[in-house]
């Protein structure tokens, strides 16, 4: 798929919205990636995770584990790995804390793995996943997100594959252009940022 494919999966499933948004990260920006308006549709999913896999394939060779940061990780993770005849396995954190396994989940030894994000924005997401894990038997040889919406510029400490790449600006909450100043912001993700 070519990058304006995947971006027109996006358009016309509604997840490019406009508008004034909380990040994750806890910068401000006027566009968000619903990634979860391409999660409800099974077919559509599986078109762009078939495509990530394909990326993945061909970077990284062989891949058993694909292991995604909760929540909106899981559902491109599991899609991947099912591209990729791998297996799915997540971190999620309890409230306020850091990313780990739960569940059993582990990377045993000898086990390649790649991480699957949704989006990446800043790429702090990415980086507390794997230092999750970090303690692994299993090897993580490199890191993968349907849309990098940093430029390329998030240092994950891996090789990053993107099947779209974007520069979108993001903005300190007392840095914000006019225009998003003007419009009550919503925080659509489930981190909870402090004073929140
Ligand atoms: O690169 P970053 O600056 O970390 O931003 C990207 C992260 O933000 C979103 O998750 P979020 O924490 O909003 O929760 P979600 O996964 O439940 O949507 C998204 O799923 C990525 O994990
Ligand atoms: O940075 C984020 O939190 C983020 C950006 C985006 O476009 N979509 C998303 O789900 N999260
Ligand atoms: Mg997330």
């Amino acid at each position: 798929m070519t990058s304006e494919e995947v971006l027109d999966e996006f358009r016309s499933a509604g997840a490019l919205l406009e508008g004034h948004f909380v990040l994750s990260s806890g910068l401000h920006s006027g566009v968000f990636l619903q990634k979860m308006a391409i999660f409800t549709d099974p077919v559509r999913t599986a078109r762009v995770c078939g495509a990530l896999a394909e990326r993945i394939a061909a970077r990284y060779g062989r891949i058993d584990y694909v292991v995604s940061p909760a929540i909106g990780g899981i559902v491109p993770g599991y899609e991947t790995a099912r591209a990729l005849g791998a297996r799915a396995i997540f971190v999620e954190r309890d409230p306020g804390g850091p990313f780990a396994l739960r569940r059993g989940f582990q990377i045993p030894k000898g086990a390649r793995a790649v991480m699957v994000e949704d989006i990446v924005t800043t790429g702090l997401s990415s980086r507390e996943c794997l230092a999750a894990l970090a303690s692994e038997p299993g090897e993580v040889v490199g890191a993968a997100c349907l849309i990098d919406r940093s430029g390329g510029k998030a240092d994950l400490g891996l090789p990053l594959v993107a099947l779209v790449t974007l520069d979108i600006p993001n903005y300190p909450a007392d840095q914000l252009p006019p225009e998003l100043a003007a419009i009550p912001a919503v925080k659509p993700g489930s981190r909870a940022l402090p004073g929140a």
